[in-house]
């Protein structure tokens, strides 16, 4: 690396799709900045994604070995998500090789500070042998960080009532949630628990961190960025959307190289066809019963649709692709996911509501269908229903948050997505959030000034510390 670079930035994120791609768009969005070196870390088998994400960049790629039983380094690819917190507590096996190229390989020039996800608790204490500020990157947005506090804070959890129950949050009054909005094993409160464990390592390490790195823009969800500012450490820097600078959709220019569900978007857009777009995320698992009734439901929706089915072992019924030919494309190959928000033709996003889905969405002004499956997803949902009112959720038959989506409720539902008032109402407000978002990442914006004003923090900080490079440095256990 050369001498030129004013700043260095170490970036380590998660084995995991959903935390990979926003550091990688980051990464990208830090070599904007002529004067910042970028490393980024990751395991051998994810190394192909990393490398050609960051193709044609100037980053600096470190591969660490990642000793796991069945040879899987990414959350996507573990046969049941039951095993996320094994795998997630073996990434700690990386940690003396971590250290050992911070403290050999990656000397020149100084690290200025580091971007680790929160799921890698252990790399606060090599952050702290060697001096170097950490930033805990959550891949939550402020809003679910500051819901998921409050509900422990106040004892939703422990209350008598039933699992569905709608409670009223005192902090914030005017959003009512329930125990099923939350995955059973973060509330879970036996502290002998594999979850319980995992989970307090991870808050406890945030907690010390220097600041939380957070994939959003201020005037999205103001309240709770300010909020977690003002009443909680560390600070959150929300410099976001991670996926918008540097993004220009792919220019197919050669005929033929288009993917084939690009061209099939094209020709709707000819038809001035409507496109609803479906797509569940990278981890998410759904039971044959259920994969069937959304097969059904699309199909007699008689929307046009464009549905990405992540495993190989999700069948559809006999005869599906047939019967919809013409007004609907499946796909089983990884896609680019805002490509396709932004075509032209998509005018619907029924989501999980990974972070990354909702914000991709928002980006490309497309309203929402929320269907949330797991990890902090019901809250993402509840933000785009009630909160920024970008979208509507999907009908469950028996009405709670977690209920059976029937093929009736999922055809209604995305009806009313692509043909109704709420539909509608989603629409208008989704594309005045594009515009802001897209605002806010240019110079002046509010992202563009905070990552500012962070990397002005930053050199205090350094100048503070008494000059020396990293190879200078003694490991001590000096908190930062
Ligand atoms: O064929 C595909 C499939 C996915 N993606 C991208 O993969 C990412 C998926 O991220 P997300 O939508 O957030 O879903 P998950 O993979 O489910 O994300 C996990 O991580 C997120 C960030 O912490 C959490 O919000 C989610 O709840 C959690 O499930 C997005 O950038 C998509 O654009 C593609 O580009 N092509």
């Amino acid at each position: 690396m050369g001498d030129s670079y004013e700043q260095h930035v170490v970036l380590f994120p998660f084995m995991s799709k959903g935390h990979t791609i926003p550091l990688l768009h980051f990464a990208r969005l830090l070599l904007l900045r002529h004067n910042t070196a970028v490393t980024v870390f990751t395991t051998p088998a994810n190394h192909p994604f990393v490398a050609e994400s960051l193709h044609g960049t100037t980053a600096s790629i470190v591969v660490l070995p990642f000793p796991t039983v069945d040879g899987i380094e990414s959350t996507d690819q573990l046969p049941s998500m039951s095993l996320f917190y094994k795998f997630a507590t073996a990434t700690a096996t990386m940690q003396p090789h971590f250290e050992h190229a911070l403290e050999n390989e990656i000397t020149i020039p100084r690290i200025s500070f580091m971007v680790t996800d929160s799921f890698l608790w252990w790399t606060l204490q090599s952050a702290t042998k060697f001096n170097v500020p950490r930033f805990a990157y959550y891949g939550m947005n402020c809003y679910s960080v500051c819901l998921c506090r409050e509900a422990v804070f106040s004892g939703i959890f422990g209350g008598a009532q039933p699992d569905d129950e709608l409670v009223t949050l005192t902090r914030f009054p005017w959003i009512k949630l329930c125990k099923n909005d939350f995955e059973a094993a973060f509330r879970n409160s036996d502290p002998k628990s594999d979850a319980y464990e995992f989970n307090t390592k991870v808050i406890s390490a945030v907690g010390c961190s220097y600041g939380m790195l957070v994939n959003s823009f201020y005037e999205l969800e103001s309240v709770f960025v300010d909020h977690i500012n003002e009443e909680s450490c560390p600070k959150s820097w929300c410099v976001g959307p991670f996926c918008l600078p540097q993004h220009t959709p792919n220019v197919h220019l050669i005929p033929g190289e288009k993917p084939r569900w690009i061209e099939w978007l094209d020709e709707k857009l000819e038809e001035k066809e409507s496109v609803v777009y479906v797509a569940f995320g990278s981890q998410a698992e759904i039971s044959d019963e259920q994969f069937y009734e959304i097969a059904k439901g699309l199909e007699e929706s008689m929307v046009n649709f464009l549905w990405v089915i992540r495993k190989a072992e999700w069948t559809l019924p006999d005869g599906f692709e047939e019967r919809v030919e013409k007004r609907g494309i499946v796909v089983r190959e990884w896609v680019d996911q805002r490509e396709i928000l932004m075509h032209e033709s998509v005018e619907g996003f029924l989501s999980h509501c990974g972070w990354n889905s909702v914000l991709e969405s928002i980006c490309a002004g497309v309203p929402i269908l929320a269907w949330p499956m797991m990890a902090e997803q019901h809250l993402n949902a509840r933000m785009v229903d009630e909160e920024i009112k970008i979208g509507l959720r999907v009908e469950t038959s028996d009405g709670s948050v977690r209920g059976f989506v029937k093929c009736e409720g999922l055809r209604k539902s995305v009806k009313e997505l692509m043909e109704g008032e709420k539909g509608r109402e989603g629409r208008k407000k989704v594309m005045k959030l594009a515009d802001i978002a897209k605002n806010a990442v240019q110079e002046g914006g509010s992202s563009c000034s905070t990552l500012n004003l962070l990397f002005q923090e930053i050199c205090t900080h350094h100048n503070e510390l008494a000059p020396m490079s990293n190879s200078e440095t003694t490991p001590s256990n000096n908190n930062i």
